[in-house]
């Protein structure tokens, strides 16, 4: 059993895949503490992997995004490969403390301040930024970089650092901006 705080259909609103559609499955609990969450990810009911699957095939997407909370607490191959075996293709955004499981086709990294990277593969990582230093997270191997800003309030001084910076891209939350999930 796994402690799912909620399951929703929605839009990727973040990073290379914006704009997809996704079924997002949000696990409960989180090893860090990060004062800017968004998330409130604590409340959760107890689903079995059959459950889980059961509700992410309600939808018609192919994208399922795995988050949290931290799912790399959580997740293991049992699960990716049953979402697998029903066709479903599975994203994981993830603080990278965490080891995953290697049959994740992709891996959101949003590496945080005074952690440790344990994440082995990454295919795009996506920093939230606060005017810290962020440029030791260029040498995470990923195919590309974002930043983002914090709760879409600081824009204009994430794009000011991009221009200076050109190895970055702009991830914007585009669900907070069109009011979706
Ligand atoms: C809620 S976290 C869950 C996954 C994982 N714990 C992580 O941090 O990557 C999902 C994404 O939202 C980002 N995020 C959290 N709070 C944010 C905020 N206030 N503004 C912008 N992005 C935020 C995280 O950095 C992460 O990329
Ligand atoms: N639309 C939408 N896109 C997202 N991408 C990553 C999210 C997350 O909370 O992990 C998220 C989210 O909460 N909503
Ligand atoms: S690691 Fe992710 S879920 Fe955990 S507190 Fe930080 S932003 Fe929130
Ligand atoms: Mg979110």
């Amino acid at each position: 059993m796994r402690k799912i705080n909620e399951i929703f259909y929605s839009l990727q609103g973040e990073g290379a895949h914006a704009g997809t559609p996704a079924v997002f499955v949000r696990f409960s609990g989180c090893n860090l503490k990060c004062a800017f969450c968004d998330t409130s990810h604590e409340s959760g009911t107890e689903m079995s992997d059959e459950e889980i699957v059961e509700e992410v095939c309600k939808y018609p997407c192919r994208m399922v995004i795995l988050t949290g909370g931290e799912p790399g607490l959580w997740i293991n191959d049992a699960l990716v490969d049953l979402l697998h075996k029903v066709g479903k293709y599975v994203s994981v955004e993830t603080n990278g403390t965490q080891i995953l499981p290697e049959a994740v086709d992709w891996v959101t990294c949003s590496p945080k301040e005074g952690t440790i990277l344990r994440v082995k593969h990454v295919d795009e990582v996506k920093v939230v930024y606060l005017g810290q230093d962020v440029s030791p997270y260029l040498l995470i191997e990923a195919k590309e970089h974002f930043l983002q800003p914090c709760s879409c309030q600081n824009t204009e001084e994430v794009i000011e650092y991009i221009k200076k910076h050109p190895q970055w891209r702009l991830s914007l939350q585009i669900h907070k901006l069109i009011n979706i999930p």
